[in-house]
């Protein structure tokens, strides 16, 4: 009889993060932002974003992107671009003060071994900012426009990726990026705050979510960010959940840790902005 070679499955994820060297708040682009320039520290932003390495370090390698100076956002490494298996789709920041980020990015991805796949000339995109797969077993790719990427990038995203892409309507500018208002977790279970997208975009979570799957986050959770998440199998870190919201996670059978990220969120960023999954597959 054949011997059969045992296969071994990674299964330690794997998150890039870029350095927060020169982040602070300097422009404005995002209703968070506002009356924040010049507000942050380099001592509490560091000390914040140490912490949640060392927490995502328990639970996933962590792979440090070099930062780019004058380019102070680049520190939310889920906007570098989108990544799925061994493609990466970069960036296409809709405002200018970001675009400096994108020549540092493909480099980086380069560098690295990915395929680079560019979207057509003129669509906006902003990558796992704004694209987020789902934790099962579909190749679906929700994806949020409105404010920040154009919903032409839907079409162009699901040619390039071959992924069923279910774009979302993003109607509230203090959710401005689909990873502010909506989390896919593991198994199927997605946390996301209604009152962020249109009729047509709730009806189509509702339709591809089951009742019992949604974990439905209310306004005072979504303002402290709690959307903004980093699902590592089991285990939600987030910048700061209600008595309420941590019951509900735990009883769908998610840990949850908290890391204060306050210090980002004046530039309207928290635990998931700040992170970008490089082993990204279907079901990761
Ligand atoms: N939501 C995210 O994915 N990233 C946070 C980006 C913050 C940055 N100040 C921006 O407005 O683009």
């Amino acid at each position: 009889m054949a011997e059969t070679t045992p296969t071994f499955e990674r299964t330690v994820p794997r998150i890039l993060m870029c350095a927060p060297t020169y982040f602070e708040v300097s422009y404005v682009i995002n209703p968070w932002m506002t009356g924040h320039v010049h507000d942050t520290t380099a001592e509490r932003s560091h000390r914040q974003w140490d912490a949640l390495r060392e927490t995502v370090q328990r639970h996933a390698d962590v792979v440090i992107q070099p930062p780019a100076e004058g380019q102070p956002d680049m520190v939310f490494a889920a906007n570098a671009g989108l990544v799925f298996g061994n493609t990466f789709v970069p960036s296409r920041f809709r405002y200018d003060e970001r675009k400096g980020e994108e020549p540092h990015n493909r480099a980086w991805f380069t560098h690295h071994g990915f395929d680079i796949a560019d979207l057509p000339e003129g669509v906006f995109f902003e990558g796992a900012g704004d694209g987020l797969f789902d934790r099962g077993t579909s190749r679906r790719l929700w994806m949020g426009h409105g404010h920040r990427s154009d919903l032409d990038a839907a079409p162009a995203l699901g040619r390039l990726l071959d992924v069923d892409v279910l774009p979302l309507k993003l109607a509230d500018p203090r959710f401005y990026h689909l990873d502010t208002c909506f989390c896919p977790l593991t198994d199927g279970y997605t946390l996301y705050f209604p009152g962020a997208f249109d009729a047509a975009s709730l009806a189509l979570i509702e339709q591809h979510v089951a009742p019992a799957e949604r974990i439905i986050v209310d306004e005072h959770d979504a303002a402290a960010f709690a959307c903004n998440a980093v699902n590592l199998g089991r285990v939600v870190i987030l910048n700061r959940a209600s008595a309420d919201l941590r019951a509900r996670l735990e009883g769908a059978g998610f840990m949850v840790i908290e890391v204060a990220l306050d210090e980002y969120m004046k530039s309207g960023g928290a635990a998931k902005c700040l992170t970008l999954r490089l082993d990204e597959a279907v079901g990761a």
